[in-house]
């Protein structure tokens, strides 16, 4: 069987990595940015910051921040709309999740001149985008490492996801010190979504040789340093270790494949606006139970890597550990149930559930979980994780 590894051609890691960002602008040949940032960075200073240092070079940019979480093939219209009027020819991305998947299908939804739902799904990309920078400024997502972006379909009230080598960016700038001004709260919630990029790619059923190496180090990363970055916010040693936790947990799963916790966290995010870290973190324990019989050697791994067990425990006891040592973390996190969570009241809830279950089992995602639910299964996770 072979295996492919995609991954950005160009990754500059480190402290003070954003003062590469015009040499690399210089190298891809472009001049006309569109500066793609999410509301949070324009208000503290960061994206003028970026934008004066990127004029200073006599490069045009402009910015565009009308980002929304979980954002909207309606945000990503006018991204377009925006970069075609100032006839652009390269984005730049510096956010989170949010930011850097509205400027990846507005980089390629600029070259193909289709409805964006036309390029939903796995390898619908026809044409190769403007070149993208992505500039993360949180340490959760990884996307600036995957060829995946998700965007709400405003109509079907889904997560569409586009999958192409085409959505990779062509350069990402991995600066932890972006993520010092992560609120705790925040912090804890990108850093689960990290943590279960790293265990679901590990588990799935497309987990290749290559990705494992990923996965494993995201895990041990996120185990090592996710308590102390929400704690001690400053910690510039935990803050480095989440980033990089970040972006190989997304070099994992995009060659790999992320599973139930994502698939069944994509509707509660399109339909409570519940934010993507904390919808895998109320799920994460309950789906996690759920699969080990899928594959209980590979959980026991990860249960190693984390240090939830002790090399001489077996696999039952390793599979049991974990699932102790999820709730712990949730516990510590301050990880509300999902009933707490904002938005979700138990008739909503319940009026959706079936919905959920049926968009949860379209995405693809729940058919690389080591066990593979049906419908019912899974509307009895959502009601026992809430
Ligand atoms: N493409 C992928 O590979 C991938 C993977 C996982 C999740 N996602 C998607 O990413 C989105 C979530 O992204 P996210 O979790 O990074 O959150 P986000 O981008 O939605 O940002 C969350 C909030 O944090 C603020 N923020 C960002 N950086 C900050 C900083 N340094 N300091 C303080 N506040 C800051 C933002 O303004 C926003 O209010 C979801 O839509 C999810 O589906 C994509
Ligand atoms: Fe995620």
């Amino acid at each position: 069987m072979t295996a492919t590894f995609h991954a950005p051609p160009v990754i500059i890691y480190g402290g003070n990595a954003l003062a590469d960002l015009a040499p690399q602008l210089r190298r891809l040949g472009t001049s006309r940015i569109l500066l793609i940032t999410d509301p949070f960075m324009q208000a503290n200073g960061v994206a003028a910051a970026v934008a004066g240092a990127v004029r200073a070079y006599g490069y045009h940019l402009e910015i565009f921040d009308d980002i929304q979480p979980d954002p909207t093939d309606l945000n990503v219209a006018a991204a377009v709309a925006a970069l075609k009027q100032m006839d652009g020819d390269a984005i730049v991305a510096l956010g989170g999740g949010s930011a850097m998947d509205t400027a990846k299908a507005a980089a390629v939804l600029a070259t193909n001149d289709v409805p964006l739902a036309a390029l939903e799904g796995v390898g619908n990309v026809p044409i190769r985008g403007v070149p993208l920078i992505a500039i993360p400024t949180t340490a959760g997502t990884g996307s600036e490492a995957t060829k995946v972006a998700v965007i709400t379909d405003t109509q079907r009230q889904v997560k569409m996801l586009l999958l192409d080598p085409f959505v990779m960016p062509t350069v990402a700038i991995v600066d932890y010190e972006l993520t010092l001004s992560m609120p705790a709260s925040l912090t804890a919630f990108v850093g689960i979504d990290t943590l279960t990029h790293g265990i679901e790619a590990y588990v799935s059923r497309r987990s290749t040789p290559i990705s494992d190496l990923f996965a494993l180090e995201c895990v041990r990363l996120v185990a090592r340093h996710l308590r102390t970055a929400v704690a001690e916010p400053d910690n510039h040693d935990a803050r480095d270790g989440m980033m990089r936790a970040a972006m190989m947990g997304g070099m994992a799963f995009t060659n790999s494949s992320v599973a139930l916790v994502h698939a069944m966290s994509r509707p509660i995010g399109a339909l409570f606006h519940v934010p993507h870290g904390l919808s895998n973190a109320v799920l994460l324990p309950t789906v996690t139970r759920f699969s080990i019989d899928g594959n209980a050697k590979r959980y026991a791994e990860v249960a190693h890597a984390v240090g939830a067990a002790t090399p001489d425990q077996d696999d039952g006891v390793a599979c049991a550990r974990l699932i102790e040592w999820l709730i712990a973390l949730n516990d510590d996190l301050s990880v509300p149930l999902l009933r707490h969570c904002r938005g979700v009241s138990g008739d909503a809830f319940d009026a959706v559930k079936a919905k959920m279950a049926e968009d949860a089992l379209a995405s693809g995602s729940a058919n690389h979980n080591p066990v593979v639910p049906d419908a019912a299964q899974i509307i009895r996770l959502y009601e026992e994780a809430y």
